[in-house]
């Protein structure tokens, strides 16, 4: 039976009297199956699975979309039950941040202020912010995160090791619609039109995945979305495995973001290259 709470007291009082391994998996709601992918792998690490629904004003920028955010608890809370979570804590703004928006929050420090962070000033000082409250109010033991959002992924494993806060972090590979399109709670947004248009990012990124040196990975992604007129390019880049300088050879990432109409969409993937011989 998944349980729902909404207070910190509750979960505090539901947390007391589970036994054993606490694994997490943080959401903003709108749930879909790359959220319920990410329950999964949880649940097959561990029995107790504690599912979080909070959109999160403080991640968000003045013009971003945090009011218009879809926000559909009773489809969420079905679909937890049939995951199988332990339990659900879907907080009310006071309970998360009881004094008012807090004076003190998190540096995400250079890794946070590139790509994502260049293009949405403050969103990954919130992340973390609520990142971290959530931990310590879940007293999560292994938390699992997608990698849709690479960045992010990549920033809340600094925090974890930066400020030793003892939780193990799982990152979860990428659940696509069959068309290539990245599964996000934003792509409701879309019109019929437009969906068509954000192809351009999966497609930009598998392209560019078939070459193995930079200039060609960079050229061949560049191409199909300078050929999509419905998608304006945010960034197209091309980094190390964890965000830093490129390599010459071996593992990296090709990361993107466009918006669609009104819609910001991301997308990454990993790439191998390799020295031209
Ligand atoms: N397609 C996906 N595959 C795997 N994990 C995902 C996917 N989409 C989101 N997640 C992960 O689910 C968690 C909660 O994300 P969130 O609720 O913001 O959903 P979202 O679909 O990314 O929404 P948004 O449209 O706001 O970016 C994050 O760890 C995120 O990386
Ligand atoms: C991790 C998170 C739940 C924090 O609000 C959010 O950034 C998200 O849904 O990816
Ligand atoms: N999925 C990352 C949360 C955000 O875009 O605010």
């Amino acid at each position: 039976m998944t349980q729902v709470v909404h207070t910190r007291d509750e979960l505090a009082a539901v947390l007391d009297a589970a036994g054993g391994e606490i694994a997490v998996v943080m959401t903003m709601g709108a749930l879909h199956e790359g959220h319920r992918r990410l329950i999964r792998v949880a649940r097959e690490r561990s029995p107790f699975v504690v599912v979080t629904i909070f959109v999160n004003p403080l991640q968000f920028g003045p013009a971003e979309d945090f009011e218009k955010y879809p926000r559909t608890l009773d489809e969420d809370l079905e679909a937890c039950r049939a995951e199988g979570a332990a339990v659900v804590f879907a907080p009310g703004r006071d309970d998360v941040y009881p004094g008012g928006a807090p004076s003190i929050t998190m540096n995400p420090g250079p890794l946070g202020a590139i790509l994502e962070g260049a293009s949405r000033p403050g969103h990954f000082s919130g992340m973390l912010t609520v990142v971290e409250k959530l931990l310590r109010l879940t007293r999560a033991d292994v938390a699992f995160f997608g990698e849709k959002d690479f960045q992010q992924l990549a920033l809340i494993r600094r925090m974890v090791v930066d400020l030793e806060l003892g939780v193990e972090i799982v990152g979860v590979p990428t659940v696509r619609e069959d068309d290539g399109l990245a599964l996000s709670s934003r792509n409701r947004y879309l019109s019929p039109t437009e969906r068509i248009s954000a192809l351009a990012l999966s497609r930009a990124l598998r392209e560019g995945a078939v070459h193995s040196e930079p200039k060609a990975v960079l050229a061949a992604a560049g191409k199909i979305l300078a050929d999509e007129p419905g998608a304006r390019l945010d960034y197209l880049e091309l980094t190390g495995p964890d965000l830093g300088a490129v390599p010459t050879d071996g593992p990296a990432r090709l990361l993107v973001a466009a918006r669609v109409g009104a819609t910001r969409l991301i997308d990454n993937v990993s790439i191998v290259l390799r020295k031209e011989a």
